[in-house]
């Protein structure tokens, strides 16, 4: 009997709970099913910590800090003159090091077990019906038998486009875009979404000549201003932001020499580097889902507590990036704890709180997903945009701000430029989403947050009182607007 109360034979075991991955995602599953106390087997692999903690958000973040705090102190008079050097990238290089712990996975290998798991390292494939093989990097081959469930948190992988040469100029991902010690001169980004603006803020920071190409306005996803700020900030800080540009073909005869990318407007620019963003897909190829009627590479299609939906016999789960919900840390974290808790209750017994709101939905995906990117300025979001909002049937009305209303952002940064947005259901009155870009807004997002998810009414959001003087009093000149705006 291991630890966690596996029954091991040679090359074979049993537990009640089997999670593929130990990224965020999987690390949160198995802890809430040990603490329903179920016994539990993880595995893995890469590196425990999953692209979050090493090659995303993580290192990314660690990366984009002293870039923009060098931004915030330039914005403060006589602070600006006491920094006159430029960024030191050799010891950003070391302090993103530092957060991803030289990329060695083993405290949060040991963290795994001190949840009272077995990790097993190597390629986990679901093997039929509550099974699953793990073959390790020597080939050896295990099976291990799930009583109650599998957890599929396998993560999302780069979605490339199938251009000419694509291959030939060794394009970056997020792998390169986080791990790199060195600042290519001149780097092309393709892609306006999170990866593409904060990989722009980044490198450009750390002294890259960036030019980004978009084929749509930055940030889709969120409201037209968070685009448009960012755009205005990227091109301040030098980079060559191209709207509306796509990128037909890539050539690279030698392999350290420069790339030569064709525009679709005939242009030829050529850069060092040239990093691809254009989105995710799912690490589903190659973990067997053939054997249980699912289609390879698919994202999978998810109940609200996270139970596989095209599976009968409820033990196949499926949480984080894979289940295309939210591509987002944070939101499969909470899939996570759902899901845990909902494989406990149902391996108890015990009935289910899946209502909305209940302990056992992920209701929250579907009405109150925060998002921050951090950048310069930062934009930070929960709900539904205005048009979201106004496309799923709501009689909306939406309250802008800039965010210098509040004294508060004047004395945070000289001259402060951003923006605040609310989206109001008229007929329930309360938030369906919210919007903050600007210089440290990222703390304030949380706010907002608790008053689209707690569908706090309006009228009692007045007596939610901001201190004098923060950023948070934007609250105060929200609600007056929108007092107003009613008439
Ligand atoms: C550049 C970048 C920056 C980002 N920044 C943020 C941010 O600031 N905040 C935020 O909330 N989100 C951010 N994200 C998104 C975030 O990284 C993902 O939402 C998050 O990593 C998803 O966690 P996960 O556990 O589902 O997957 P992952 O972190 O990808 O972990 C999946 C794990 O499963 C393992 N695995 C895969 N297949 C198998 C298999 N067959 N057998 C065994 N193991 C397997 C992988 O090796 C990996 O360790 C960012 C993404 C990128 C690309
Ligand atoms: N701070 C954060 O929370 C954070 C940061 C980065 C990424 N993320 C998450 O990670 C996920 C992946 O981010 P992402 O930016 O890679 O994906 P994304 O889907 O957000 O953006 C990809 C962008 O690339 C564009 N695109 C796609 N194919 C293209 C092509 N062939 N040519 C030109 N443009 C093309 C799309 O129009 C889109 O705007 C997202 O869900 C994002 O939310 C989160």
């Amino acid at each position: 009997m291991s630890e966690a109360g596996g029954d091991k034979e040679a090359g074979t075991a049993t537990y009640d709970v089997i999670v593929l991955g130990a990224g965020p995602v999987g690390q949160n599953v198995t802890d809430r099913a040990r603490a329903g106390g179920l016994s539990v087997a993880v595995v893995e692999r890469e590196l425990v910590g999953g692209e979050c903690s090493y090659w995303a958000c993580v290192p990314s973040k660690a990366l984009l800090r002293p870039v923009i705090a060098l931004a915030d102190v330039h914005r403060v008079d006589g602070a600006r003159q006491a920094v006159t050097g430029r960024i030191d990238s050799e010891r950003v290089f070391g302090r993103r090091n530092h957060y991803v712990s030289d990329w060695d996975d083993s405290g949060q290998a040991e963290a795994v077990k001190s949840m009272g798991a077995d990790l097993f390292r190597g390629q986990g494939r679901i093997d039929g019906p509550r099974r699953v093989t793990v073959t390790s990097d020597d080939g050896a081959r295990r099976t291990l038998t799930a009583r109650h469930a599998v957890a599929v948190a396998t993560g999302s992988l780069p979605s490339l486009p199938d251009l000419p040469g694509i291959q030939e100029a060794r394009p970056w991902t997020n792998r390169r875009g986080t791990d790199s010690s060195n600042v290519p001169a001149r780097l092309a980004i393709v892609g306006g979404g999170g990866v593409g603006v904060e990989m722009a803020t980044l490198w450009q920071g750390l002294g890259s000549q960036v030019t980004l190409l978009a084929r749509r306005a930055l940030l889709p996803r969120m409201e037209p201003v968070a685009g448009e700020l960012l755009e205005r900030g990227l091109t301040e800080a030098g980079v060559d932001v191209r709207i509306g540009r796509q990128v037909t073909a890539l050539r690279r005869p030698q392999p350290q020499g420069p790339v030569t990318l064709t525009l679709d407007d005939g242009s030829e620019p050529e850069v060092d580097e040239i990093l691809f963003a254009t989105g995710r897909r799912p690490a589903t190829d190659d973990i067997g889902l053939d054997t249980v009627g699912l289609t390879p590479g698919s994202w999978l299609d998810v109940d609200t507590t996270c139970l596989v939906r095209e599976v009968d016999g409820d033990w196949l789960y499926a949480c984080g990036d894979v289940n295309h919900r939210a591509l987002l840390t944070h939101q499969g974290k909470y899939q996570a704890r759902t899901a845990g808790d909902a494989i406990a209750a149902r391996a108890a017994g015990r009935p289910l709180d899946d209502a909305p709101w209940g302990d056992h939905a992920t209701t929250a995906d579907q009405h109150a997903v925060p998002q921050v990117f951090f950048t310069d300025p930062e934009a930070a979001a929960v709900g539904l945009t205005a048009a979201q909002a106004a496309r799923a049937g709501h009689r909306v009305r939406t309250v802008d701000v800039p965010l210098n209303a509040a004294q508060g952002a004047n004395l945070f940064a000289d001259g402060y430029r951003g923006h605040a947005r609310l989206v109001v259901d008229e007929d329930r009155g309360i938030l369906l989403g919210v919007t903050f870009v600007g210089p440290g807004v990222s703390e304030l997002l949380h706010s907002a947050t608790v008053a689209v998810a707690g569908e706090v009414p309006l009228k009692r959001l007045r007596h939610a009182i901001a201190c004098f003087p923060t950023v948070s009093e934007i609250w105060l000149f929200l609600l007056a607007a929108y007092q107003r705006e009613r008439g």
